[in-house]
């Protein structure tokens, strides 16, 4: 805290952070954000057991159901409450993106850019009994992790994970989704998931790895179903059939969730170091890089348009920034790429938050985006957009 209060900021970094409207106290007055936790539903009676356990009191976070918050310094991960899946980390404003979208059971959803799974696993407590969850990511060793999670809370059982590149997915929801397991054993039909891969598969998998086939260049791997995923006794050409653009309309996703890829370490003690390293690096590392990184901001925009593509009418699409970065929270990465969507796309409308009211956020430059300022907000900071897909009538009216 100490080494904080003392750090001064050049004058470019500051211009900087005003630019983007963020404010510079939050480099300057320490980092005291606190921890969160989520309890899986239903096991509310367990709060006290696990204050004792972790030896400090779970604090309701009274605009976000089922959260808690929990002093900076708590580690949880040791704890038994932890490791039995009662409990998950997940920051606040997190899972204020989650709530955004109003999963409603029986929905068909999907998170493009899903892994590790904080939200995955909050989407599939929020489904219920009911509806299918889809997680797309890029990164096999972060899906792995995905998929250990979601196994280690139990809610994979409606879910499947490909690993695929999310500018281009384009598997659609399962008709089926209450698949039972199959006894056609023929090698094209999905059977139950196991960690133990047939001998073919084994086989196929070490030859990709020989031959290195990206994701974007072949069909998606998948790499976790479960039960009832509607995967299970499905033929491959029937799960992997794509649709026209007019078919996704109807059956595409109800909810989709564009959590996009961010860089440049913006953290707290990231830019303390270049104290030492020197702010002329600061400018050349992180600022330039910042104004000039299309590439990232492209990828952003892709991620957003296939994500919106995927998307039934009437369905809603929240696009985030990922959270524990403060400059992720640049206008290039959120309002400019929402602004630049929403004025290639006339079927997509952005839609107020109506329970942004009771959170602890502000506007965004562009009116019903959201902004969890890590220093009012006492959360990592992420920025939020909701944006809903008008049905042709009214995207005509849009454009007018
Ligand atoms: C902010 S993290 C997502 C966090 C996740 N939603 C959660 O709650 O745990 C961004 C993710 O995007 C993935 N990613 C990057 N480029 C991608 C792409 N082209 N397609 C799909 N995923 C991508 C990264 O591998 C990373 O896991």
């Amino acid at each position: 805290m100490e080494e904080t209060s003392k750090l001064q900021l050049p004058e470019t970094f500051l211009r900087f952070l005003e630019a983007n409207g963020l404010d510079p106290s939050i480099y300057t007055h320490g980092d005291s954000i606190p921890r969160y936790v989520r309890l899986k539903p239903g096991l509310e009676d367990s709060l006290e057991e696990i204050e004792c356990e972790i030896k400090c009191k779970l604090e309701k976070v009274n605009w976000l159901a089922g959260f808690y918050s929990i002093p900076p310094h708590v580690h949880i991960a040791s704890s038994k409450a932890y490791q039995q899946g009662k409990m998950y980390g997940i920051d606040a404003a997190s899972g204020a993106a989650v709530s955004a979208l109003g999963i409603s059971p029986g929905d068909h959803v999907l998170d493009l850019c899903a892994a590790p799974g904080a939200k995955l696993c909050m989407m599939l407590d929020l489904l219920g009994e009911t509806g299918t969850a889809t997680g797309v990511d890029v990164a096999k060793h972060r899906l792995a992790a995905c998929r250990t999670i979601l196994q280690k809370y139990g809610v994979g059982q409606r879910s499947r994970l490909f690993l695929a590149d999310g500018t281009t997915f384009s598997v659609p929801p399962t008709t089926n989704s209450g698949g039972s397991p199959c006894l056609d054993d023929h090698e094209d039909t999905f059977q139950q998931w196991t960690s133990r891969r047939p001998y073919k598969e084994r086989k196929q998998a070490a030859k990709a790895r020989n031959h290195p086939v990206l994701p974007q260049y072949g069909q998606p791997e998948i790499i976790f179903y479960g039960q009832s995923s509607g995967v299970i006794g499905l033929q491959k050409k029937e799960l992997y059939r794509s649709l026209d653009q007019q078919e996704y309309a109807f059956c595409g996703y109800d909810k989709v969730l564009v959590d996009a890829e961010c860089t440049h370490d913006g953290s707290i003690k990231h830019i303390q170091k270049f104290e030492q390293w020197g702010w002329t690096t600061l400018e050349r590392r992180v600022l330039d890089a910042e104004r000039t990184d299309s590439n990232l901001t492209s990828l952003q925009l892709n991620l957003l348009k296939n994500g919106f593509r995927l998307l039934k009418q009437g369905g809603t699409l929240v696009y985030s920034t990922c959270s524990r970065v403060t400059i992720s929270l640049t206008h290039a990465q959120n309002e400019d790429v929402v602004d630049q969507f929403l004025a290639e796309d006339s079927s997509a409308e952005l839609q107020e938050i109506e329970m942004a009211k009771d959170w602890p956020c502000r506007s965004g430059r562009i009116p019903k985006t959201v902004r969890f300022d890590p220093w009012t907000s006492a959360t990592s900071g992420l920025f939020v957009a909701k944006i809903r897909k008008l049905p042709p009538k009214e995207a005509e009216k849009n454009v007018l």
